[in-house]
């Protein structure tokens, strides 16, 4: 037997030694605390939680994840601003903030008036959006002095004309039907772009622009700012989503069918007091700016974690509170796995200055 594994028989005994000494003087202190608390005093005790150890060990496990995360972010974040932006007739696009979109309806001639172009491009400029993992939160604006003055009443007279083509009632009734589904189709593309829209309105918001904005994830206006559901006055109800959204916005039942019955003008305070709007800014330059600011605010958070809450919050919107918690349950098993979890975990330990850096999504 060498030197060697003498010394480490011997540490073996040493160490054999001290452990019946600790199991001695752990029986001895249970038996002590069974005293007290009964049965369960026989339970070892967890020594005390060393925060700061913890916190390291933290650090250190999530630093590889993070590097290796922002490595690909820097790889694919190429900026922002050189993305091919896609060219309407009726809407205007820019990318004001990186990962942040600009949408404005752009027939100021018309007071915006939707048009069955404008129909058409909103659908697709929205269902794009939702796609685009160069952006991340959505401004929805007018250009001009009015946000929108509702249909183009021109879609009318084509929808006669259209009816001159035959005089089948059933026939009738498709085109108008096939008419409303795609208006309607229209707003839900701004209600299910899984990027977060923000409406910025200044001056009118007539008729079919009031169910684009119920369509919007938050809702801005000036100070000169009025809401009208005008349908009553041109002989309809609404069918493109003011009587479905509007009353999960502002709550009160009897407000939204005092609007829609009369057709009366609801100025910008009352918006705000009834939830229709949640801030009221000076100007139009003052509200688009801080539109772009909170846009870009919520572009610099995780894409996973805001994506995730908007696609629970519509879930939620229509569901019981416990369909909601199972989708977002079943959501989360998946999203929590996400690097991003990890990179903001990263952020908030560290307090961090700089804001994380995600990738696309
Ligand atoms: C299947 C059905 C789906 C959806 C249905 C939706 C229903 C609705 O949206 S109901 C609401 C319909 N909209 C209106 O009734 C608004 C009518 N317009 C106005 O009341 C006013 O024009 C105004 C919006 C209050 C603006 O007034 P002002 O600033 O004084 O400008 P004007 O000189 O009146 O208008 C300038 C220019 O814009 C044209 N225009 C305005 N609104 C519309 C519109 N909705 N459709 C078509 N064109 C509109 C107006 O004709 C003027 O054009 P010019 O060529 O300069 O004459």
């Amino acid at each position: 037997m060498s030197d060697r594994t003498a010394e480490i028989k011997l540490s073996e005994q040493e160490l054999k030694k001290l452990a019946v000494q600790k199991i001695l003087e752990e029986t001895k202190q249970a038996s002590i605390r069974v005293q007290h608390e009964g049965v369960f005093g026989w339970l070892p005790r967890k020594k005390a939680v060393n925060k700061k150890f913890l916190n390291n060990t933290l650090i250190a496990k999530l630093s590889d994840v993070v590097s290796t995360g922002i490595m690909r972010s820097l790889s694919t974040n190429t900026s922002n601003n050189q993305t091919h932006l896609k060219q309407y007739e009726t809407l205007s696009l820019s990318v004001p903030q990186p990962f942040v979109y600009h949408v404005e309806l752009n027939k100021p001639s018309k007071r915006n008036a939707i048009s069955h172009t404008m129909w058409l491009e909103i659908k697709n400029c929205f269902e794009t959006l939702s796609e685009d993992e160069n952006c991340r939160s959505v401004v929805l604006s007018g250009s001009g002095p009015f946000f929108c003055a509702g249909i183009d009443l021109q879609c009318f007279m084509d929808i006669g004309q259209n009816f001159k083509e035959t005089d089948d009632v059933v026939r009738k009734c498709k085109t108008l039907y096939q008419t409303i589904k795609l208006y309607q189709q229209s707003l839900t593309a701004i209600e299910k772009c899984v990027k977060p829209v923000l409406s910025a309105v200044q001056g009118g918001c007539i008729g079919g622009a009031i169910s684009m904005i119920c369509a919007a994830d938050l809702r801005y206006c000036t100070s000169d700012a009025w809401f009208q559901i005008k349908e009553i006055d041109i002989g309809m109800a609404v069918d493109i989503g003011a009587i479905q959204r509007l009353p999960k916005i502002v709550g009160s039942g009897s407000l939204v069918r005092e609007l829609l019955f009369t057709g009366r003008k609801l100025l910008a305070e009352e918006a705000k007091e009834c939830g229709l709007v949640s801030k009221i800014f000076n100007s139009k330059e003052e509200m688009i700016e801080n539109s772009i600011k909170i846009a870009s605010e919520i572009a610099s958070k995780s894409p996973v974690a805001v994506q995730t809450c908007k696609k629970n919050l519509l879930y939620s919107q229509d569901h019981s509170v416990d369909d909601g918690l199972e989708h977002i349950a079943i959501l989360n098993q998946t999203m929590l796995q996400s690097e991003d979890l990890m990179i903001a975990l990263m952020a908030s330990v560290t307090k961090s200055k700089e804001s994380p850096v995600f990738s696309k999504l």
